[in-house]
């Protein structure tokens, strides 16, 4: 068995050519496995792709995939040696090699590493960390006299806190004060919301890993010039930092700091001093609750073996999917107002961590990576892009994520919001002849349904990290490191180049720019 260090990557694992011959065998050309035909040969087959997690059915039924193709992929999945890789992440031993640190948002949920001396020592603050953020989110919460609270952040500073807010304040009445996000570097989302609210009232949370973040530095200066200029004169009072790196909120100003260790990722800080927002918005139970829906899939995603295991089994279909019948991008479409904000979250999650062409040892590699993930919530979706997913000439798998149950009382609503889901499913994959080709539903259209019991705080931390352990595993099958995002630093490089140019009278200050950036600056410069 390979050890996490030196675990073959998927290509380089005996199954791999068999899973790619036998996707060509059984999956391309007039032969090519057809659903309707595989529901009709085989009576176990809802039952055999079906699965069940901590707050979480999933279907995978309606999905291009056959035994032979599960038997493959789950052998592949044990050849790469993905449990070690897995088990490595949950001891908190350092895989993120490319920033020689150890993964540690799984700890922030209650793993307890297996071993104390392999636990990196971050994870003994944690506790202490998670205290103060508690202690703070119930007393904004008793503190009558702030009825607003801002979080400004972006990325993972942002997009965990805001949809899981919106995903429970959806489901349950929430008591405590309004919370709302600025993420944008466009100054009208911050304009907007200050015309709303009232100095003496307000706290602003500045939540960035780094706290070097261009858009959230600019907002956040904004932000307390505002609070000035209203007269407002306690600055310590009504800003908060949420950083691993609290000497760079100190220099900017603000005292107060929530930490973090930095093996908490961006894109994985909810779970950390990230969500007060969370906690003030649904108060430390609500929080721990989270945490401990979290906490039980970690315990899925460890013990349970290879072939039952949820994230492992998703993973494995999107490789399926992306290298071995080459699809380039999936649908979400989560049948739930509360989490319409899931595509985007799922954009960074699953397309910063897995959106690399080399692997963990630098090599390139010779196969396809991260899908584009992309959706909306349903209903609204069937009124836009699903005429695509039914007649267009790409097949793009779709994710459709429902609860069972709703926590409003507009029962009719949700009977048929769920019959609106299963039909389009049951849509795609039936297809309908037609009297006219413009009528003419192919069908054999692939999906997957995964299902809450309902929008409960365990519900949707299940779900989260049921999401983050499928990016890993794909991550880990690909041999990549799932945890850094180079790419992202180029673009800023040159937004500081340009900035200059835009802000220079002196022609000369676009010569080191190309041609077609120098002229879109200087169409900017004359207004
Ligand atoms: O939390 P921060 O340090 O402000 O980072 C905010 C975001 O920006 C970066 O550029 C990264 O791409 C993201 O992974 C990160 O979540």
């Amino acid at each position: 068995m390979a050890t996490w260090q030196d675990r073959p990557r998927c290509d380089e694992a005996p199954s791999w050519a068999p899973l790619l011959a036998h996707a060509q065998r059984a999956f391309t050309g007039k032969d090519a496995f057809d659903l309707r035909a595989g529901f009709a040969a085989d009576a176990q087959r809802a039952a055999r792709f079906s699965f069940e997690a901590p707050h979480v059915r999933a279907d995978l039924s309606k999905n291009l995939i056959d035994a032979e193709a599960q038997r493959l992929l789950t052998k592949l999945a044990h050849e790469c040696g993905l449990e070690s890789h897995r088990d490595a992440l949950l001891a908190g031993e350092p895989i993120n090699a490319s920033e020689q640190r150890a993964v540690t948002h799984v700890a922030w949920r209650n793993w307890a590493p297996a071993t104390a001396e392999s636990a990196p020592a971050a994870l003994y603050s944690i506790a202490d960390w998670r205290a103060q953020m508690l202690t703070l989110a119930d007393a904004v919460r008793a503190d009558e006299a702030i009825t607003d609270v801002v979080n400004i952040g972006i990325g993972g500073s942002d997009l965990g806190p805001r949809m899981v807010v919106q995903a429970l304040s959806a489901a349950q009445a929430t008591s405590g004060p309004r919370v709302h996000f600025v993420a944008n570097m466009d100054g009208h989302e911050l304009a907007a919301l200050l015309r709303q609210l009232r100095p003496e009232q307000t706290l602003f949370l500045v939540a960035s890993k780094s706290f070097g973040t261009a858009e959230t530095m600019r907002n956040a200066l904004s932000a307390r010039a505002w609070y000035q200029a209203q007269g407002g004169a306690d600055v310590a009072r009504h800003f908060v930092a949420l950083s691993a790196n609290p000497t760079a909120a100190r220099a900017f100003g603000i005292e107060r700091c929530l930490g973090f260790d930095e093996g908490v990722g961006g894109r994985y800080s909810l779970w950390s001093s990230i969500g007060l927002s969370i906690a003030i918005a649904v108060g430390r139970e609500g929080f721990e609750a989270l945490l401990a829906g979290a906490h039980a899939m970690d315990r899925h995603f460890a013990e349970t073996p290879l072939a039952r295991n949820l994230p492992v089994q998703l993973a494995l279909l999107d490789l399926w999917y992306r290298n071995a019948l080459h699809l380039a991008s999936r649908c979400v479409v989560p049948y739930l107002h509360g989490l319409r904000a899931l595509p985007a979250y799922l954009q960074q999650l699953e397309m910063e961590s897995n959106g690399k062409r080399v692997d963990a040892h630098g090599r390139t590699v010779p196969f396809a990576t991260a899908a584009t993930v992309w959706g909306q919530a349903g209903s609204n979706g069937q009124h836009a892009f699903f005429q695509a997913l039914h007649q267009g000439s790409d097949v793009v798998p779709v994710e459709f994520v429902l609860s069972a149950t709703a926590a409003h009382s507009l029962p009719e609503h949700h009977r048929k919001l769920l019959a609106n889901a299963l039909a389009q499913a049951r849509a795609l994959m039936m297809g309908q002849p037609g009297d006219a080709p413009e009528r003419h539903f192919p069908g054999n259209r692939p999906s997957t349904v995964l299902l809450l019991p309902d929008q409960s705080a365990q519900s949707i931390g299940a779900l989260l990290a049921l999401y983050e352990h499928r990016t890993f595993a794909l991550g880990s099958l690909w041999g990549i490191n799932s945890f850094d995002q180079w790419g992202v630093e180029l673009g800023k490089r040159h937004a500081g180049e340009i900035e200059n140019a835009l802000l220079s009278p002196d022609a000369d200050a676009c010569a080191a720019l190309d041609a077609s950036t120098a002229a879109l600056v200087g169409w900017l410069r004359q207004g």
